[in-house]
């Protein structure tokens, strides 16, 4: 079995969705700690010295080879945004290109696969208090985003394989905010600048997860540090957060007061604003031929921000000495000073 991993001390490592919000803040850590890394992504979206980047999609095995070369270590970072609702584009990137993405490191000789899951694989709009990881799958997942993250989490984890030498294992993140996110802050921002962030859905008194991407990006490099044949995180998923959940809509206001503008006041009932997103949705669907329109307000953002849902973070504790390195109150202050542009009047 010694030399299934003869490369085990090796630094050279590759992100796929590298160009990505929490792709380049861990390829910028890796750095920091010594690999060597190469990116694949469909774009290039910055230059560094020390990076080696290679464009190209994910479903296509021949360009992925082309990357792995020499490469132990992968870090698979990349998925279409949730805000496309693209049900194909989720399935052909999220199944068949996780599915490529495994080929490819076996005949690479890839020897460690993290996989970058979400907490969401659980979440079917009820509510969710220190869920830890035993948790079913939803069974009627709220978006084909969650419904192929899902998939995706099950075929990496099957392929965890001590014999064949490919260790795999999934980290579960949770609500990823910071400096460069391009979705929640802005999400956020533009929903304030056309006047509906007044309301609060529910009596705003839900707990949830929101995780500073500094914390993902430790939990990931602790779990490719920890993966070994003899380790216990072989071929398991772990809830990665800030371990410090927040009233959804007192984080909504820190944000929003931080930045300038109104923090929400108005309470409306959940049934009803989650009745009308489904109509809007629906209407969407419909509609689509004729007219391109993406509600705001779809039934998943409604119910992760009036249900409960924090996770335990106990598996990635105990197995692999997990704890945050950035506070929520520091990580709400260095994302707020990191959006200028987005300020109230900017
Ligand atoms: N942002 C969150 O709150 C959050 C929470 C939990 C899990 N996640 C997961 O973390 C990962 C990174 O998310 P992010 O927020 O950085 O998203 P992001 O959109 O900023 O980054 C995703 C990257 O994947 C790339 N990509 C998409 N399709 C590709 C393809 N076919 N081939 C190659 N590259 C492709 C994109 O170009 C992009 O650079 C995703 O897997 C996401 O599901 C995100
Ligand atoms: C219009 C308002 C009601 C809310 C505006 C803020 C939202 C845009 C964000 C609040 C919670 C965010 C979130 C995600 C996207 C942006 C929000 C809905 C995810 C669904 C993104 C994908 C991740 O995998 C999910 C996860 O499990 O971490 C995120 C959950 C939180």
């Amino acid at each position: 079995m010694l030399s299934l991993y003869p490369l085990q001390s090796s630094k050279r490592c590759a992100v796929i969705g590298g160009s990505g919000f929490l792709g380049r803040h861990l390829v910028e850590k890796l750095l920091g700690k010594g690999y060597t890394v190469s990116v694949f992504d469909i774009r290039q979206s910055y230059e560094l010295p020390g990076v080696t980047f290679h464009q190209g999609d994910l479903c296509d095995k021949q360009a992925l080879l082309t990357a792995l070369q020499g490469v132990s270590l992968v870090f698979h970072c990349a998925s279409p945004a949730p805000a496309s609702d693209d049900k194909a584009l989720f399935q052909r990137v999220n199944i068949q290109g996780t599915q490529t993405v495994l080929q490819a490191c076996t005949e690479a000789g890839v020897q460690k696969v993290v996989l970058t899951s979400s907490a969401s694989v659980v979440f079917e709009g009820t509510d969710i208090k220190d869920g830890r990881e035993d948790l079913p799958y939803a069974k009627n997942p709220i978006d084909y985003y969650t419904e192929t993250k899902i998939e995706q989490e099950k075929l990496v984890l099957k392929a965890c394989d001590k014999e064949k030498g490919l260790l795999t294992v999934a980290i579960r993140p949770h609500g990823i905010f910071g400096p460069r996110d391009p979705q929640l802050v802005p999400i956020l921002v533009d929903t304030a600048r056309r006047g509906n962030m007044k309301f609060i859905i529910g009596d705003g008194s839900n707990l949830v997860d929101f995780t500073f991407v500094d914390n993902v990006v430790h939990g990931l490099i602790l779990s490719a540090e920890s993966l070994r044949p003899e380790s216990p995180i072989c071929g398991k998923a772990y809830h990665i957060t800030n371990d410090e959940p927040v009233r959804f809509w007192d984080f909504m206001s820190d944000i929003l007061v931080g930045l300038g503008y109104s923090a929400p006041r108005y309470n409306l009932p959940y049934t009803l604003v989650y009745g009308l997103a489904l109509l809007l949705w629906l209407l969407s669907l419909l509609l689509c031929p004729l007219v391109a329109f993406k509600p705001t307000f779809t039934p998943m953002r409604v119910a992760l921000a009036g249900k409960h849902h924090f996770y335990s973070c106990s598996r990635a504790k105990q197995d692999m000495g997990y704890k945050p390195v950035v506070g929520l109150k520091d990580g709400i202050r260095r994302t707020v000073e990191s959006y200028p542009h987005l300020r109230h009047g900017a």
